[in-house]
C-alpha cells in the first residue's frame, strides 16, 4: 500500500489516533481530553478539552524556537509600488499591540470584530490580533458593497469593525470608508468602535469618537499576550453564499483548525518551516484565511501577501515577477487568475523573463480547472500543476493530490483523490451509491476531520438543514459528480443556485432580490453560464411588469447598476435580457437548471413537470446568445 493509501486508511479507520498524531505539532496550553467527541451526532467536536493560543502557534512560539529574524509575511503590493518584508519578531510585535488597541477599545474574548480591509498587512496583523486575545474576526471581502456588510454587521452584531481608508483595484481607488459608513447606518447592530487604517492613497473623515485612526491607537496600545482559548473555541466567522440572499457565518474552531492546516502544509503541499508560501487570493475569502494567514504562519513558513492583480498591475507576468523575486516554492491561486494570464501572455514571453528555480508546484482550486488551463500551466511551467477540491465550509482541501505525502498520478479535468479524514462518496437521489463514473452528490460521510466547520453561527439548526439533512450521516457538499475505478473524484459543478464567478461564490438569491426590487420588474431570475476567463459569469432574465413603459434597455442598465450598488462589483452582473415569461414548474417554481443548461449548450431534458415547454424553448435564442453587456461597469 502506497502512502497515501495507508495515510487514507489509517485516518478513516481510526481517526483519533491519526489526528492525536498530527495534534502533536501544535502547541497545547492544556493537553485535550479527547481527539474526537463525538457524543452528540451530527455534532462533532475535535479536541475538547484541549486549550490553545493560534496566535501563540503561529507567532511567538516560532519566535521562541528561534525563527525571530526569519521573513514570516512579505507584502508585495506593484500598486503602491511597496515591498516590505516583516519577521517573525516583528510580526510578533505589531499583533500584540494591536491586540492592545482592541483590548482597549474593550473587545474582549468571544466578541466579534469585523475585519474590512484591503490586502494590506493591516489585515493579518487584525486577524491573529483578533485570535490572540480570543476574539472571533469576521473579515468580509472588499468587493461587497454596504448592503451586503451590513448584513454581516448584523448577523456577526461585532463590537468593533477594522477598515481601512481605502483599497487599491488596479488602477482604480475604492474608498472603503464611505462604504463601512452607510453599512453602520444600514445596520441595526450599533457598532461602538472602528479603527481605521488611513493609507496616503486617500484619506477618510472620521467619526469621533465612534472612529479610531489606527495608527495613533498603535502608538498609545500595550501589547498584549496570548489569551488561552478551549480548542472549540470559535477563532473566526466567514460568511459564504447560500442559495438564498442570506449568507450563512461558517465558524472555524482553533484547535481542528490548527492541527488541519498544520498537517495540511506538509502533507498535501509538501512545504515545511522555511519554506515560501504564496497564496494568491484574497484575505476575505477562505483560501485567504486557511493558505495566505494561518497554514504557512503555522508551519513556520514565509507567506506573501499580493495586493496587485495577474494582469495589469503591470502586466501578465506580475505572478511570475513575484514567484521569482521572493523565491516562492509552492504558489496557490485560482484557474480564473491563470486564465486571464494566459489571455495576456499566451506563448508565455514574460513568464521566460523570470528565473523561477525556487517555484516547485503550483495549486490550483476555487473553482474548476479546466483541461485546457491546466495543460497550458504545466506547459509553460513545466512542473507539478495540482487541482484540488475544497470549500469555505471546509477551511481545508477535500480532494488533492498529496504532493507531501505521495505524488500521484494527475488526471486533467480531475482534483485527484479524497485527502485522509474525508470519506468522500457520490451519492444517488435515493442516497444510494453511485457506481463507479456515475454522476450523483458528492458527500463526505460524518465526521468530518478537524478543522472543518462545526456548525454555523448560532444557527445549528440552519446547519444542519443545509449540509446533514438531504443525506443523514453525511455532509452535503452542494457540488455533483461522480468517483472513477481509481477512487478519482470528478467535480462537475454545483447542483444548486450558488455560482463561481472568477472563483467568488455568490448566490443568484441575492442578486434576484436586488433585481426583484426595480419597479418595472415583474418577475426574474438569475443563472450562472459558462464564461471563458471568469469560469462562470451571472446572466439575468427579467419579466417586465405589465404596462411598464420604461425601455428595456434602460431597465436592464438600471439592474446591473443596482446589482453593482447594493452586491458588489464582484457579482460581475453584465448580462440582463427582458423576457416575455420565465419556464417554471406547475408548481410555480423557476427552472433554472433547464436554462443554465441550454445557456451553456449542453443537452438538457426537459423536466416532466414543466407547465408550459413552449417559454423554455422561446428562451432558446436569448439563453444562447446574451447579446451585448447591459452597461459598462461605472469607472
Ligand atoms: C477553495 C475554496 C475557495 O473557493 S475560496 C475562494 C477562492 N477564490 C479566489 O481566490 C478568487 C480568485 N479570483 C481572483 O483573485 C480575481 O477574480 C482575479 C483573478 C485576480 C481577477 O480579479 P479582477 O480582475 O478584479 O476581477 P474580479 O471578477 O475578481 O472582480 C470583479 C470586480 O470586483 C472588483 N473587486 C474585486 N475585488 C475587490 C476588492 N477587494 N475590493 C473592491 N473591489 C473589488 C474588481 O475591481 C472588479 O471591478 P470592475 O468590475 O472591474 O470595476
Amino acid at each position: 500500500m502506497g502512502a497515501y493509501a495507508a495515510a487514507f486508511e489509517r485516518s478513516i479507520s481510526d481517526p483519533t489516533r491519526f489526528w492525536g498524531l498530527a495534534a502533536r505539532d501544535i502547541r497545547w496550553l492544556v493537553p485535550p481530553d479527547r481527539v474526537l467527541d463525538d457524543g452528540a451526532p451530527p455534532f462533532y467536536r475535535w479536541f475538547t478539552g484541549g486549550e490553545l493560543n493560534t496566535c501563540d502557534n503561529a507567532l511567538d512560539r516560532h519566535v521562541e524556537e528561534g525563527r525571530g529574524d526569519q521573513p514570516a509575511l512579505v507584502y508585495d503590493s506593484p500598486v503602491t509600488g511597496t515591498v516590505r518584508t516583516f519577521t517573525y519578531r516583528e510580526l510578533t510585535d505589531l499583533v500584540a499591540r494591536f491586540a492592545g488597541v482592541l483590548r482597549a477599545q474593550g473587545v474582549d474574548r468571544g466578541d466579534r470584530v469585523v475585519v474590512y480591509l484591503p490586502m494590506i498587512p493591516e489585515a493579518v496583523v487584525a486577524m491573529l490580533a483578533c485570535a490572540r486575545i480570543g476574539a472571533v474576526h469576521s473579515v468580509v471581502f472588499g468587493g461587497f458593497a454596504a448592503r451586503e456588510l451590513a448584513a454581516r454587521i448584523d448577523h456577526a452584531r461585532p463590537k468593533a469593525v477594522v477598515s481601512a481608508s481605502c483599497g487599491i483595484e488596479g488602477s482604480r481607488l475604492v474608498a472603503y470608508k464611505p462604504l463601512l459608513d452607510e453599512a453602520l447606518e444600514l445596520a441595526a447592530h450599533k457598532v461602538e468602535r472602528c479603527v481605521v487604517r488611513q493609507r496616503p492613497q486617500l484619506h477618510a473623515d472620521l467619526v469621533r469618537p465612534r472612529d479610531v485612526d489606527w495608527d495613533e491607537a498603535v502608538a498609545a496600545a500595550e501589547p498584549v499576550g496570548c489569551v488561552p482559548v478551549a480548542a472549540t473555541d470559535p477563532l473566526y466567522i466567514l460568511y459564504t453564499s447560500g442559495t438564498t440572499g442570506r449568507p450563512k457565518g461558517v465558524v472555524r474552531d482553533n484547535g481542528g483548525h490548527a492541527v488541519a492546516l498544520r498537517w495540511s502544509m506538509e502533507n498535501l503541499f509538501g512545504v515545511g518551516p522555511g519554506d515560501v508560501f504564496w497564496a494568491a487570493s484574497d484575505v476575505g475569502w477562505v483560501v485567504g484565511h486557511s493558505y495566505i494567514v494561518y497554514a504557512p504562519l503555522l508551519t513556520g513558513c514565509t507567506t506573501v501577501l499580493y495586493e496587485g492583480k495577474p494582469v495589469g498591475t503591470p502586466d501578465a507576468g506580475a505572478f511570475w515577477r513575484v514567484a521569482a523575486q521572493h523565491r516562492v516554492k509552492v504558489l496557490f491561486t485560482a484557474p480564473t487568475a491563470i486564465r486571464a494570464i494566459k489571455k495576456e501572455d499566451p506563448d508565455g514571453r514574460l513568464l521566460a523573463r523570470y528565473d523561477l528555480g525556487a517555484l516547485d508546484t503550483l495549486f490550483l482550486a476555487g473553482e474548476r480547472l479546466d483541461p485546457d488551463t491546466y495543460h497550458w500551466a504545466a506547459r509553460m511551467l513545466d512542473r507539478p500543476v495540482v487541482d484540488h477540491w475544497w470549500q469555505t465550509e471546509t477551511g481545508w482541501p477535500m480532494v488533492c493530490n498529496p504532493r507531501g505525502l505521495e505524488p500521484l498520478p494527475v488526471k486533467p479535468g480531475s482534483p485527484s483523490v479524497p485527502v485522509p479524514g474525508y470519506d468522500v462518496r457520490v451519492l444517488r437521489p435515493d442516497g444510494s451509491p453511485a457506481a463507479p463514473d456515475e454522476e450523483g452528490d458528492i458527500v463526505v460521510r460524518l465526521p468530518l476531520p478537524p478543522g472543518t466547520l462545526p456548525t454555523l453561527w448560532q444557527d445549528d439548526a440552519r446547519f444542519v438543514e443545509s449540509y446533514l439533512t438531504r443525506f443523514p450521516g453525511h455532509y452535503l457538499s452542494g457540488d455533483g459528480g461522480r468517483m472513477d475505478e481509481d477512487g478519482y473524484v470528478w467535480v462537475m459543478g454545483r447542483t444548486d443556485d450558488v455560482v463561481n464567478v472568477a472563483g467568488h461564490r455568490l448566490s443568484t438569491g441575492v442578486m434576484e432580490e436586488v433585481m426583484a426590487a426595480h419597479p418595472a420588474v415583474a418577475e426574474c431570475a438569475v443563472i450562472g453560464v459558462r464564461d471563458p476567463v471568469k469560469g462562470q459569469v451571472p446572466r439575468g432574465l427579467v419579466v417586465l411588469k405589465s404596462g411598464a413603459d420604461r425601455a428595456p434597455e434602460a431597465v436592464c442598465a438600471e439592474l446591473v447598476a443596482m446589482v453593482r450598488e447594493q452586491v458588489g462589483p464582484v457579482a460581475a452582473l453584465r448580462q440582463v435580457a427582458v423576457v416575455p415569461a420565465l419556464p417554471k414548474t406547475r408548481s410555480g417554481k423557476i427552472l433554472r437548471a433547464a436554462m443554465r443548461g441550454i445557456a451553456d449548450g449542453r443537452d438538457v431534458p426537459v423536466p416532466s413537470t414543466i407547465e408550459d415547454p413552449a417559454v423554455l424553448e422561446s428562451l432558446r435564442p436569448v439563453l444562447l446568445d446574451p447579446g451585448a453587456d447591459a452597461d459598462a461597469p461605472p469607472a
